[in-house]
């Protein structure tokens, strides 16, 4: 009999008993996470759901390292996109300025930069915008270039909450379709979502409940 030997996949990202809870006035502490576990494999595309309230952004702001955790540790192997529930953006800044000013935090060359720039104008379509300051643009225009700064290195993880609330059908369409691609290059990504017709999509589930996941 022979046996074939499957590689080992190492996680890119583990976070193991993360806990979090939260102080409202002098007496009351609100234990939100109470012990969350979640594991992100190579290529690998996770939804993290749950009902309102129930920590989903708090564990994703715990992962990408905005939140501190009262326990827990969390250990992500590469580079990190994250694009928050609610956009973050300079208000005096064009499209295009944003990605020069994110190309440069990266430490990517200037043509390394233009080039993905390009690409993710096309993937989500919102070219016409490039010279467009940020206070002009409409929320789901804000919310692709969140996105697209988010992606604009190549994160080896992606961490995105809620990511299209704001979206188009056709938008919406585009986003799936760029998911997909980064599964097949075998990136990462980790989307909190509230969409049950969105199941299918996913490689895998975790729920969270009672702060455990
Ligand atoms: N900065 C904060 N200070 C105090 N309480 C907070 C803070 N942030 C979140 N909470 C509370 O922690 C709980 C979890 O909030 P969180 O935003 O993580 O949930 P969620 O699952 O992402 O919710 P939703 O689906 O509505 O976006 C809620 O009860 C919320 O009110």
């Amino acid at each position: 009999m022979t046996t074939t030997a499957q590689p080992v996949r190492t996680a890119v990202l583990e976070a193991s008993g993360i806990e979090k809870s939260y102080r409202h006035g002098l007496r009351h502490r609100q234990n939100v996470l109470r012990g969350a576990d979640i594991t992100l494999l190579p290529g690998e595309v996770v939804g993290l759901v749950g009902e309102n309230g129930s920590g989903k952004s708090t564990l994703m702001k715990i992962l990408v390292g905005a939140l501190r955790p009262d326990a827990g540790t969390v250990s992500i192997a590469g580079r990190l996109g994250y694009c928050p529930q609610e956009p973050v953006y300079y208000e005096r800044l064009t499209c295009d300025e944003h990605f020069e000013l994110f190309g440069r935090a990266y430490r990517m060359s200037q043509e390394a930069e233009r080039r993905s720039r390009r690409e993710l104008y096309a993937a989500l379509g919102f070219e016409r915008y490039a010279s467009t300051r940020a206070d002009q643009l409409s929320g789901g225009t804000l919310a692709k270039l969140n996105l697209g700064l988010a992606l604009l290195a190549d994160p080896e993880v992606l961490l995105l909450d809620e990511p299209y609330a704001g979206f188009d059908w056709d938008t919406y369409l585009r986003f799936w379709d760029l998911v997909a691609r980064r599964r097949e290059q075998g990136r990462s990504v980790l989307i909190i979502s509230h969409f049950v017709a969105d199941e299918e999509r996913f490689d895998r589930i975790v729920h969270l409940r009672d702060g455990r996941t």
